[in-house]
């Protein structure tokens, strides 16, 4: 690996120097990364990805990966050629195509992830909510203009059964979950969960520290596409009035900032993924990047 030429001895000292306040704050820390489909655009940036997690857990942080794969979804049912749309945020699920939804997530994405990772030891271990009983869901609808509309097999989480990540973590894996998971009335019926959402379900129920979502975007803008109005923090109690101007698919991902804050993780932060290595400069540089979203500081409980 060549040094970078741009920085001086000193300049690349204090880049290490910048991360030991925060390797010794984080240090045991238990953080859940939400990988996006759509930061999954290059194989330099998964690679780097990878390194990223890989980092985390050798300075001591307990990395789980929680992975999406919207478009590459998109793309098998589009190479299948079975029709597929979203309605707030959320894909339409038939049977058919939750087929196909379990094959990509598990088969594909997740399988891709964990050779990446473990190109560097054997680090990853890939489960979906199915697996341990991990997750349970409801089916549940969409919210379209106002509306409630029914998108077929698609649940939000229920009930998390962190053991089996417990164990991969406590063993020194990295778990790379993929968000599919029964029904809770019918465990034979498997039910597709937006991946952002589970992730922050999975936060809360881990004791999470950190929630740090990756996407193709520099972070939240409180009047997209307005690239003036990019925020760099903002308090749960403005997220909430935010929420009902956002457009599709940042609901449902700074729903689940929001939900992650309001379960007790302290923070919660959507990052550019398209930036190599976007996650170390998130967890251990001073200025950080993306959008924080904190606990508005009325509503934290002593
Ligand atoms: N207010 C907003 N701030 C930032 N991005 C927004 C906003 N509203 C809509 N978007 C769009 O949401 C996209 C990210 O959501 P999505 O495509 O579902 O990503 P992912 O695959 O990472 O889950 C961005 O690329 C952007 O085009
Ligand atoms: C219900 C629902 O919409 N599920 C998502 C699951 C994958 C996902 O969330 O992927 P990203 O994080 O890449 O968007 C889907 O079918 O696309």
């Amino acid at each position: 690996m060549t040094a970078p030429l741009d920085l001086t001895p000193a300049q690349r000292a204090e880049v290490l120097v910048e991360a030991l306040p925060w390797l010794r704050d984080l240090d045991g820390a238990l953080v859940v990364v939400k990988y996006g489909g759509n930061a999954m655009v290059d194989d330099a940036l998964k690679a780097a990805f990878a390194e990223d997690m890989v980092f985390l857990r050798q300075v001591g942080l307990r990395p789980v990966v929680v992975h999406g794969g919207g478009p590459q979804i998109s793309a098998m049912l589009g190479r299948l050629g079975i029709e597929s749309e979203f309605r707030g945020g959320l894909r339409v699920t038939t049977p058919e195509a939750m087929d196909v939804v379990r094959m990509v997530l598990t088969g594909q994405v997740s399988r891709e992830l964990v050779g990446l990772i473990n190109a560097h030891g054997p680090y990853a271990v890939g489960l979906s909510g199915e697996d341990g009983a991990l997750l349970q869901a409801e089916r549940r609808t969409a919210t379209v203009e106002g509306d409630q509309v029914d998108v077929g097999l698609v649940g939000d989480v229920v009930a998390v059964n962190p053991q089996a990540v417990q164990d991969l973590l406590d063993a020194g894996r990295i778990p790379v979950v993929s968000t599919i998971a029964p029904d809770v009335t019918d465990p034979t019926q498997v039910l597709n969960i937006n991946a952002d959402t589970a992730a922050a379900a999975l936060a809360v129920a881990l004791g999470a520290r950190k929630l740090i979502v990756l996407t193709d975007v520099e972070g939240l803008y409180t009047s997209w596409p307005d690239r003036d109005s990019l925020v760099a923090e903002i308090t749960s109690t403005e997220l909430r009035e935010l929420l009902p101007s956002l457009a599709s698919g940042m609901i449902p991902k700074m729903e689940a900032c929001l939900r992650a804050v309001e379960g007790g993780v302290s923070r919660a932060t959507v990052i550019d993924g398209r930036v190599a290595h976007s996650v170390l400069l998130e967890t251990f540089t001073d200025a950080g990047n993306g959008t924080l979203v904190k606990l508005d500081p009325s509503e934290v409980v002593a």
